[in-house]
């Protein structure tokens, strides 16, 4: 079965506030999206990535590979003005049948054994999504400025790679976009199609401030 993935790197990392977008920011002796990759054909050889870059960074890109001899094979697409436009962007080079997951470059920590079972899961579910569960307690913000607990156990976190059967997605991203589309699995949900849960890994953070790379940094 021909697998893919996006792997989308086109945003603006507003809340990292670095000159050198935070895909590019060095992570031990490489950049954040070179872990990312790494980690994708450390699960499969034959697995196609897409990476999706805004077009005025992808020279840049091609040098940084260049200067770290990074050679995971992979294919350019150009990013959108939102996510969802970015992922839509990456699915036109999609053209096989077959699973597409879509992960965001921003988690490099994503362990083999989570793509693995979410690829895995989705051969027979069509559309799987990895979480871990909430760890401290949640509260809900109420009216007139109040707020109240609220059952830890009736929420997850959600992480990527969120994988799906190719022709259902492309589908998905026929919609119109509305702001609410913050994931993939919102897009698919949109249809009426339900997303299965897998396990997530804990360390698969998404690095989005400057506290995040730290961690990242620690956790290499
Ligand atoms: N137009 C966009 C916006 C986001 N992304 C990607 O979606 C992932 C998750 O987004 P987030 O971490 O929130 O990144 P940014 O949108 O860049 O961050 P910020 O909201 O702080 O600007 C990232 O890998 C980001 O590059 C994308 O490909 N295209
Ligand atoms: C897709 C995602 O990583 C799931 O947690 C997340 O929604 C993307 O982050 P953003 O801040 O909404 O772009």
């Amino acid at each position: 079965m021909k697998k893919y993935v996006i792997i989308v790197a086109g945003g603006k990392g507003l809340r990292m506030g670095s000159d050198l977008p935070k895909q590019f920011l060095p992570m031990g002796d490489k950049p954040v999206l070179m872990h990312t990759l790494e980690a994708f054909r450390r699960y499969e050889e034959t697995l196609q990535i897409i990476v999706v870059l805004p077009r005025e960074q992808q020279d840049f890109w091609k040098q940084l590979c260049q200067k770290h001899s990074f050679a995971v094979e992979h294919t350019l697409a150009d990013g959108g003005e939102t996510r969802f436009h970015s992922v839509k962007n990456g699915l036109a080079l999609v053209q096989e049948p077959g699973l597409v997951g879509v992960h965001d470059g921003v988690r490099p920590f994503v362990s083999v054994e989570v793509i693995r079972r979410c690829y895995d899961l989705a051969k027979v579910q069509k559309a799987v999504i990895p979480v871990v569960d909430v760890v401290e307690t949640l509260r809900h913000l109420t009216d007139a400025g109040r707020s109240e607990t609220v059952s830890r156990n009736d929420y997850k976190l959600v992480q990527t790679p969120q994988v799906f059967d190719v022709e259902l997605l492309k589908q998905a991203y026929t919609q119109e976009f509305t702001p609410f589309f913050t994931d993939d699995a919102s897009v698919v949900e949109a249809m009426g199609i339900p997303v299965c849960l897998a396990e997530g890994n804990r360390e698969n953070i998404k690095i989005t401030t400057p506290f995040d790379l730290k961690v990242g940094s620690a956790l290499l």
